[in-house]
């Protein structure tokens, strides 16, 4: 029968710290690539949409590369997950993918 005392002793702060945050940094990465992959297929569907002449208009407010009532569906959605952080990650992510 196994028991719960143990010899080995607990790994030191630092290197629990030093892990996670390559973890992080790991994460983040992936952030970053997912982010560039959602830029570029949002940039092809802007690009799709002027080009065909804009397939909306009010009360859908659609203008050049925005779309609104699609901008707030996204950004309801960013605040429901994640609260008001949320809704202005989507905000930076919108202006990321708009290109201003
Ligand atoms: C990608 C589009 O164009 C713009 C960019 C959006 C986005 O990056 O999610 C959303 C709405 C538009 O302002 C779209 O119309 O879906």
């Amino acid at each position: 029968m196994t028991t719960s005392t143990s010899t080995e002793a607990a790994p030191a702060p630092e290197a629990v710290i030093a892990a996670q945050r390559s973890r992080i940094d790991a994460l983040d990465a992936r952030l970053i690539a997912l982010v560039r992959e959602r830029m570029a297929v949002s940039e092809s569907i802007q690009r799709t949409r002027i080009e065909s002449g804009g397939l909306g208009a009010p009360p859908d407010g659609v203008r050049g590369s925005v779309h609104l009532s699609r901008e707030m569906e996204i950004l309801d959605h960013y605040s429901t997950e994640l609260g008001a952080p949320g809704r202005e990650l989507a905000r930076t992510l919108l202006r990321l993918c708009r290109g201003h």
